[in-house]
């Protein structure tokens, strides 16, 4: 039935790994510096509720900031718009973890897809809740929208970055210093980061973006008011300070992580996952931007019409 996307989806994993230069796995995170970059994989759900795959689809990688999607619908669902009063969404036009802009808006965060950002998500997540609880209800959000309960926490990956993420320990106690963090800056630290290290296949995580793409058949937990928002904001914001190429090359709402995955959408049409590890510049990665913008030109799909 879809013969045309297996067949394109085949040939594009070919191109992909004849490429040569895979880019580098984030390197602040030991636990995935020592991934082997030489891996991609893609998965395809359509409206007709099939899921066409390529590659390493199967195999489960550390999501990392996808999950900020997640937590954004979630704390939707849970205080609805007034979060915006205590993060923005406009485009930062800086690095995920940048420190700059917090002074200077004075630290209410540019948008929730940036570090300090999601860091005021979880910490509305986590008011009047413990870590764990907060930890399940994210996880559990992912688990029903992906109609899949096998989706957990890689606690090594957690443990790591919790024994390097200094950066990010600064913006949590300079988010305080504002009075923008309700919990003790470790507390919201530490559950941001295990939120972080839910790992998922490309097939999983292809699932959960069903209803941010407004499949048929999709759960409703996200529902269409919230989703058009959570494109908008993936399509400014999902990709840092690389969000005006993305969205020059590929056309489409997506969001990186730096375990080298991004989330895909295609309204109405598609929701993608893409996985390689090694990055580019702006911290998404390298041949998971190249694949998408060779599936929307392919398929079509852009926002903006045209190909
Ligand atoms: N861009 C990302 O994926 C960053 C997520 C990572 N856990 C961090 O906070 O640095």
């Amino acid at each position: 039935m879809n013969t045309d996307l297996e067949e394109f989806l085949t040939r594009l994993d070919g191109e992909i790994r004849a490429e040569g230069d895979w880019g580098k796995p984030a390197d602040y995170i030991p636990e995935l510096a020592r991934i082997d970059p030489a891996q991609f994989g893609i998965a395809v759900a359509l409206a007709d509720g099939t899921i066409v795959t390529a590659g390493d689809a199967e195999r489960r990688f550390s999501i990392q900031s996808i999950s900020k999607v997640f937590s954004l619908a979630c704390v939707l669902g849970r205080i609805g718009e007034q979060i915006w009063t205590r993060v923005g969404r406009e485009s930062s036009g800086a690095r995920f973890d940048s420190i700059l802009l917090l002074e200077r808006e004075q630290g209410r965060p540019r948008n929730p897809f940036i570090n300090a950002g999601a860091i005021v998500t979880t910490d509305e997540l986590l008011t009047g809740r413990s870590p764990k609880e907060t930890l399940s209800e994210i996880v559990n959000f992912v688990r029903a929208a992906a109609d899949d309960d096998d989706i957990h926490i890689d606690k090594t990956v957690a443990r790591s970055e919790t024994e390097t993420g200094w950066r990010n320990a600064a913006l949590a106690n300079y988010l305080k210093s504002f009075g923008n963090l309700k919990n003790p800056p470790e507390l919201a630290l530490g559950t941001y980061i295990h939120q972080c290290a839910i790992e998922m296949t490309c097939v999983q995580l292809a699932r959960a973006g069903r209803a941010i793409a407004g499949l048929p058949g999709a759960t409703s937990i996200i529902s269409p008011a919230k989703a058009r928002r959570l494109n908008a904001l993936m399509m400014l914001c999902g990709h840092y300070d690389g969000s005006g190429d993305f969205a020059f090359r590929v056309g489409l709402p997506g969001k990186s992580g730096v375990g080298g995955g991004i989330l895909l959408i295609a309204p109405g049409r598609a929701s993608v996952a893409i996985w390689s590890p090694g990055l580019n510049a702006y911290g998404n990665s390298k041949m998971a931007t190249l694949a998408a913008e060779k599936l929307a030109q392919h398929m079509g799909w852009s926002v903006f019409g045209g190909r």
